[in-house]
């Protein structure tokens, strides 16, 4: 039992704590732990901060055409992230029509190359990119133009090369944090509303048992946030709420992809198998690529939306594809250019439809859900 349970009323005189030399070594400890927790948290916040700054410069006075300018296309773009020579250019090469040029010695890509995935009916944009080294993030070689690519993209393939040590994967991810992705990771569940006045109020329905109040209180107050609302719906911890405070974080899903296995043992292969979000392959003796491309169409968790025309069925063969939150406009929109213009009102069936299992007449805001059937009334 905690000892934070005992209030001086049901315990006069704290005797029990006397008695009890491990009940009050353990209260020591907590109360230790707890101190180090604030400090560490407040250090956090100083140095998010920090990073905000130095990244900040170079973000605003890098012009357009100073990135790798590269139209979006299809209906979503992967991005393929990772060290030099593990085999991205030659990934690209097996998987899709566009030719990108592989070779032995490192950093051989030196821009942007897409190429299109078609799968299932959707057309995929995977962008071959040049290989970053450590801190990247902080503008070695190509690498701060290459992670903020890495932004654009509806998922992140981090390419991986079996053979290779395994710190490259935690390597390439603190790469990633550096600029404020966070992978495989929900937003949390965290408002924080600004006020004029009336002090920071902490409304927190959940036990907290990474972090606590006086911690989130501090790490306000470092970002001069004296007076907020702030709603708390899930057990964060001090990271999760500088990452709210700050509000840019970008939340990706990403499939970690290891290749040239056929270099290691069966055992290695096993145990990469076994990690989420992993797939082993073997680029060049075509091994596991499809279940690669089946893995990263999952992780885009795109919308498939069937269209109907009025007194007939619906086309059950040709969905259209929409990412999440999308709504009815993007659904004229990638049906035909000019349906928006003419738009009337629209017809749902399915998840999105308030009377499901019965049609919703709808306008050009309501969002679909997958597998919605719609008819566009121009
Ligand atoms: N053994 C083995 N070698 C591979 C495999 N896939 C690629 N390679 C080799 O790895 C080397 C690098 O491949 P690239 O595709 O150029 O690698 P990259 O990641 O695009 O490299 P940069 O553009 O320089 O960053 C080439 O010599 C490829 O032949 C594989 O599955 N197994
Ligand atoms: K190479
Ligand atoms: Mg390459």
């Amino acid at each position: 039992m905690g000892i934070a349970t005992l209030t001086p009323s049901q315990d006069p005189g704290n005797r029990r704590l006397h008695r009890d030399s491990d009940v009050s070594y353990d209260f020591n400890r907590t109360q230790k732990n707890k101190n180090t927790e604030y400090h560490l948290g407040q250090l956090k916040a100083k140095l998010a901060k920090y990073r905000q700054q130095l990244l900040e410069p170079a973000t605003k006075s890098s012009k357009p055409g100073e990135g790798f300018d590269v139209m979006k296309s299809g209906d979503a773009r992967i991005v393929m992230i990772g060290f030099p020579s593990v085999g991205k250019s030659t990934l690209l090469s097996k998987t899709t029509k566009t030719e990108s040029a592989t070779a032995a010695y490192e950093f051989t890509t030196l821009t942007a190359i897409p190429g299109v995935l078609e799968y299932q009916g959707t057309r995929i944009q995977l962008l071959d990119l040049p290989g970053i080294v450590e801190g990247a993030s902080a503008g070695r070689g190509r690498g701060r133009q290459v992670v903020s690519v890495a932004k654009t993209a509806d998922l992140v393939l981090m390419v991986l090369d079996a053979t290779k040590s395994l710190e490259q994967r935690r390597l390439l991810e603190y790469e990633l944090e550096a600029v404020g992705i966070r992978l495989n990771k929900k937003r949390p569940d965290v408002q924080i509303k600004k006020k004029k006045t009336g002090g920071v109020t902490i409304n927190c329905p959940v036990e907290l048992t990474m972090t606590d109040q006086r911690t989130l209180r501090s790490i306000l107050q470092e970002y001069k946030i004296h007076n907020a609302d702030v709603m708390i719906r899930e057990d964060i911890s001090a990271d999760d709420f500088i990452d709210c405070v700050l509000g840019n974080r970008k939340y990706m899903n990403c499939v970690y992809a290891y290749n040239k296995i056929d270099g290691v043992s069966l055992e290695e292969v096993n145990r990469l198998a076994h990690q989420p979000h992993t797939v082993p392959i073997s680029c060049e003796m075509d091994l596991n690529l499809d279940y690669l491309i089946e893995r990263m169409w999952e992780q885009l968790d795109l919308l498939k939306i069937y269209t109907k025309r009025r007194g007939t069925h619906p086309d059950l063969n040709d969905p259209v594809c929409m990412r999440k939150g999308a709504t009815i406009e993007h659904v004229c929109h990638s049906i035909h250019r000019s349906l928006a213009e003419s738009f009337k009102y629209a017809i749902v069936w399915g998840k999105s439809s308030k009377f499901n299992p019965q049609p919703q007449k709808v306008s050009f805001t309501h969002r679909v859900a997958n597998e919605d059937v719609v008819t566009i009334v121009a």
